[in-house]
């Protein structure tokens, strides 16, 4: 479980990137944030893995305050999947997912080892492990990320925006894999993203930020379409949202317009 209490960030000589942010994210689940550009999704982000310490308040990772943990120490046990992958340019892709367990201890012949069953979980043949980064696709690239992250076993995986830069097709092969792994993993992930479609297919729960970290809304992903806390969060979730193939279902008494995929994608008017 991680719980944020009452965070804020002042960065030097900026205005407040989060003001007064709460929120509990239970173990085992996919919290999204979404909000717009500089809403401070990804300040949040980096407050789990101490890359950013608050100037107020605490962020507790299973009861205990990440400021009595070694950044370092802290960073490699927690997964980080970032837009770019983040990956080494020059160093093979069996060894950019090698790297953490090698820091931590494992002999390079089993992080190796374990890096190419990483690899067929994500969904990558691990021929490719011999290549280096520059040589993969985009969605190679992040899906290698993925893999990277996984590699220490953390319980929680941050991802920031993981998905963005690829085109939209490749873009849902990555959602649907990351949504088949989460069902074999269990992990606790925290995902940042602005696409509010990609936080509802991945979400347990969502969290819509305004500028400064403010929370407009905290629910499931039906209880945010059902009712949208104000007008903000109407128009962020958008009215029209495609010809897929839809169905019903009823929530608090409001009937829900899903999409094939099950997400909700409308209300119908009562
Ligand atoms: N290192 C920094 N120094 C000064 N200001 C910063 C720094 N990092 C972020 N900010 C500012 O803090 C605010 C929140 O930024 P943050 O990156 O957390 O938002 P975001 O929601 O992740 O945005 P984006 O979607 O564009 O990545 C922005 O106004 C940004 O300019």
């Amino acid at each position: 479980m991680i719980e944020f209490e009452h965070v804020s960030k002042v960065y030097p000589g900026g205005s407040e990137a989060v003001g007064d942010f709460s929120c509990v994210i239970p173990s085992r689940r996919t919290v999204v944030f979404v909000g717009s550009s500089g809403s401070g999704k990804t300040t949040l982000l980096r407050m789990v893995n101490r890359m950013v310490d608050p100037t107020s308040g605490r962020v507790m990772i299973d009861g205990e305050d990440v400021r009595s943990r070694n950044p370092v120490e802290l960073r490699r046990s927690i997964g980080y999947v970032l837009q770019q992958g983040g990956l080494l340019p020059h160093r093979t892709v069996l060894d950019n997912v090698a790297t953490v367990p090698v820091l931590r201890g494992v002999s390079r012949a089993t992080a190796r080892s374990n890096a190419l069953g990483l690899l067929e979980r994500v969904g990558l043949d691990p021929a490719l492990g011999k290549r280096y980064p520059g040589q993969l696709s985009g969605g190679q690239q992040q899906r290698v990320g993925v893999a990277r992250a996984l590699a220490a076993d953390p319980n929680i995986l941050l991802m920031d925006e993981p998905f963005g830069a690829v085109d939209p097709i490749v873009r849902r092969d990555l959602q649907r894999e990351l949504i088949r792994l989460q069902a074999e993993l269990s992990k606790t992930i925290v995902f940042v993203t602005h696409d509010i479609e990609e936080a509802f297919l991945l979400g347990d729960e969502v969290l819509v930020l305004r500028e400064g970290g403010r929370i407009a809304q905290q629910g499931t992903p039906s209880e945010i379409m059902a009712s949208p806390a104000d007008d903000f969060v109407r128009s962020f979730v958008g009215a029209d949202r495609a010809e897929r193939e839809l169905n019903t279902v009823e929530v608090d008494g409001r009937r829900l317009v899903m999409d094939g995929d099950g997400r909700p994608v409308g209300v119908l008017a009562p």
